[in-house]
């Protein structure tokens, strides 16, 4: 192996998907449990594997594969579907599923929605602006249930998974936009130059989903 070419470094996002992540890679042959661990180192690297794993936040994810810090990344529809960058969706991951809605008080209508919070405000424009509805949006950067009940906006675009979070807080979906899998994404120039090594990596990962 070609060091300098075929070095693989992978952006993971933190948080809730990481664990299945490292799943999914143990189980395409690429050894990387230690960044499961607590601590709060940010990159490991593996020289005998070829490959080191950039820990960042889910948001900016898309950033380190566009710009080139990293070749792969590992991230949710719904990020991508926020930021737009640019670089090569390679592969639906089928982990971290969960679904973006619109949410907020039970018998609201379409013609009630006039703001929404949303931690994905050019998603929520972009959405509501090809069906030809007027909305003001709330940038907010999580626990955005709290804006129906505090009258800040009248209703949310937001993940849910398992339903809880708008249950207890005695809200209902009110549309779906679309499903949410895990992506792996690579940076365009990465991808010419490492590309034995990203689709044997694609490959691997296909057949362990
Ligand atoms: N409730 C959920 N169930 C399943 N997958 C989810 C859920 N919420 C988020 N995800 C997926 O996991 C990804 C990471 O979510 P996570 O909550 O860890 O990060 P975040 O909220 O963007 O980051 P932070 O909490 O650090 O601001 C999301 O981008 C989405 O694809
Ligand atoms: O349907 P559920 O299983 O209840 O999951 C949905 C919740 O999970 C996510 O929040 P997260 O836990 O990431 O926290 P956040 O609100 O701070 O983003 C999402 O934004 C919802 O609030």
């Amino acid at each position: 192996m070609n060091e300098c070419t075929e070095f693989l470094r992978i952006a993971l996002s933190k948080g809730r998907i990481l664990e299945e992540t490292v799943e999914l890679l143990e189980g395409s042959g690429i050894k990387c449990q230690q960044v499961k661990g607590n601590g709060r180192k940010l990159i490991y690297t593996d020289e005998k594997q070829g490959v080191s794993f950039i820990l960042g936040k889910p948001m900016d994810i898309p950033t380190y594969v566009e710009y080139g810090a990293a070749d792969l990344g590992v991230v949710g529809k719904d990020v991508l579907m926020e930021t737009e960058g640019e670089y090569y969706e390679l592969l639906d991951l089928n982990i971290g599923y969960c679904k973006l809605v619109v949410a907020g008080e039970k018998d609201k209508t379409e013609r009630d929605y006039r703001t929404i919070a949303s931690k994905y405000p050019k998603l929520t424009e972009k959405y509501f602006e090809s069906m030809g509805r007027q909305t003001n949006i709330v940038k907010l950067n999580g626990s955005v249930e709290l804006a129906p009940l505090t009258n800040l906006a009248d209703s949310i675009v937001d993940l849910v998974s398992s339903g809880q979070t708008l249950r207890e807080n005695n809200l209902v979906e009110l549309e779906k936009i679309t499903d949410i899998t895990t992506r792996l994404i690579a940076n365009k120039g990465s991808y010419q130059l490492k590309q034995a090594r990203i689709v044997s990596l694609v490959e691997n990962m296909q057949g362990s989903i």
